[in-house]
């Protein structure tokens, strides 16, 4: 499998390399230069296997002529044992025809155990064989930082450096990161938002020479390939649990940078019978505005009881842009420009394209409050934040009351007490047993001001080898 950059003078690349590579040279994200596709015959073969053989069947073809499949199965079954759900990704029926899947079961309670339990394992993996140490860099509203730093924490062929927005993530979630005490992990407070931190984690991809040219950046966010490749699978499970590929089914996904939908979207390209992909935002709603005005124009970001999803800058909107565009790159390139200086609309016919598959809605902090609320009083459920954004937007945009409508549970409510709280449910949810005793333990992190000088300094001092 080939790798090509959406703006169109990168060098194709294989697996391995896009793996061990942020943005493309060029600032654009590699996709597949083609997309394996199912009949709905290989789809009915896949039907019924447990979750991580499915992976590995959907994965492999990914990343063929980088690594053994004995290898891969081997890394991806260990990846999925360490889930806390049989089903590694069970589904819970909140009416008929209505679910969630639940995609918190990994050992950081949010979706992104995911894909970056397997990334960890697939960088030690590649790191080892090649006998070289690498600097991540990575940005979080709170989720991906956890899971990226579980994913790395014993590997010896890292550093992990991760921004966060400081005092904008849950205690949580900040605890999550900032408890972990191993050597090779740098937890970054920035005194900003999460668009500030990746907008200096993708600055610093295009310009490495603040590390002096000894080690080279590793991108953990989902403009890593490797990150949208292992999302995929989860539509497909969820497509053959409720009788694809003969019946169409319709996701809500609770939306930031794009990521987690984009899978959704390629897993339709795929052949799985999509008929409905709902972008379901919160209070920064340019995606909801895109979708539903064909107005791209990046508003101030909000700070949001749904902290995850503020975000104003989708990385993995230019994913799909590049598709919109019949994959010409200098349509998405001029449009990206123009963007920069303002608002943009796409030509109608393309904007229609995309209206054909995409519905979006935006539900603010009252209404995700009362959403938590009323789904626990309707079935005794307690959703997290976000996952009732996703419920209401999928209510709201529902086109076919008979095509099963599943939103994705990207996050266990544990991490997100406030919004519980707030919704009046009179119930906590309480943390598993390994995270129990968060709240008690001793937290490290450093505060460092929105400046990307001041971070660059910090990494470059503090990175394994900086002495050498
Ligand atoms: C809990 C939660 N829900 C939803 C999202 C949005 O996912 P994406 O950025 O892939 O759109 C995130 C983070 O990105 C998240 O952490
Ligand atoms: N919501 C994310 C933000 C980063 O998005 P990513 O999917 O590109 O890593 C988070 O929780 O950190």
């Amino acid at each position: 499998m080939r790798y090509i950059s959406t703006r169109g003078k990168a060098p194709a690349l294989d697996f391995e390399e896009v793996l061990l590579t942020g943005l493309a040279t060029d600032g654009g994200l590699y996709v597949p230069e083609t997309l394996p596709r199912y009949t709905p015959e290989e789809l009915m073969a896949l039907r019924g296997l447990p979750y991580d053989e499915l992976a590995c069947r959907v994965m492999f073809p990914f990343v063929e002529g980088s690594i053994p499949e004995s290898d891969f199965r081997a890394m991806v079954r260990e990846t999925y044992a360490g889930f806390t759900h049989r089903a590694v990704a069970p589904m819970v029926q909140l009416d008929a025809n209505e679910w969630v899947m639940e995609l918190f079961r990994g050992p950081t309670l949010a979706f992104k155990d995911f894909a970056l339990q397997l990334l960890g394992r697939l960088l030690d993996y590649f790191l080892e064989k090649r006998n070289q140490h690498v600097v991540i860099l990575g940005a979080t509203s709170g989720d991906t930082g956890s899971a990226a730093i579980e994913g790395c924490r014993h590997s010896s062929h890292v550093d992990i450096f991760i921004l966060h927005p400081h005092e904008r993530v849950s205690e949580v979630q900040r605890r999550q990161m900032t408890t972990v005490h191993s050597d090779n992990v740098h937890n970054i407070a920035v005194t900003g938002n999460f668009d500030d931190c990746q907008k200096m984690v993708k600055a610093s991809f295009g310009d490495q020479s603040f590390l002096g040219g000894k080690t080279s950046l590793v991108a953990v966010n989902s403009i890593n390939w490797a990150r949208i490749m292992a999302q995929i699978v989860y539509y497909i499970y969820a497509s053959l649990a409720l009788g694809g590929p003969h019946r169409s089914l319709a996701f809500s996904v609770p939306t930031g940078n794009f990521g987690d939908i984009f899978a959704g979207y390629l897993a339709r390209e795929m052949g799985l019978p999509i008929q409905q992909l709902v972008v379901a935002t919160n209070q920064n709603d340019i995606l909801h505005r895109f979708i539903s005005q064909n107005q791209y124009e990046p508003g101030k970001l909000q700070h949001t009881l749904s902290p995850s999803m503020d975000i104003t800058i989708s990385s993995n909107f230019e994913r799909l842009l590049f598709d919109l565009y019949g994959r010409d790159s200098s349509g998405v390139v001029d449009f990206l420009e123009a963007a920069s200086h303002g608002a943009v609309q796409l030509e109608e016919t393309r904007w229609q394209g995309a209206r054909k598959l995409f519905d979006s809605f935006s539900v603010n902090d009252q209404r995700t409050c009362e959403v938590i609320g009323e789904v626990y009083g309707e079935t005794g459920y307690l959703l997290d934040p976000h996952t009732a954004i996703g419920v209401e937007s999928a209510r709201r945009c529902r086109r076919d009351v008979t095509v099963p409508m599943v939103t994705m549970g990207t996050a266990h409510p544990a991490k997100f007490p406030e919004a519980v709280s707030r919704s009046g449910v009179g119930v906590e949810a309480s943390l598993p047993d390994h995270l129990s005793d968060l709240l008690e333990r001793e937290e490290r992190f450093t505060v460092l001001n929105n400046d990307l000088a001041e971070i660059q300094d910090f990494m470059a001092r503090n990175w394994k080898f900086a002495e050498d």
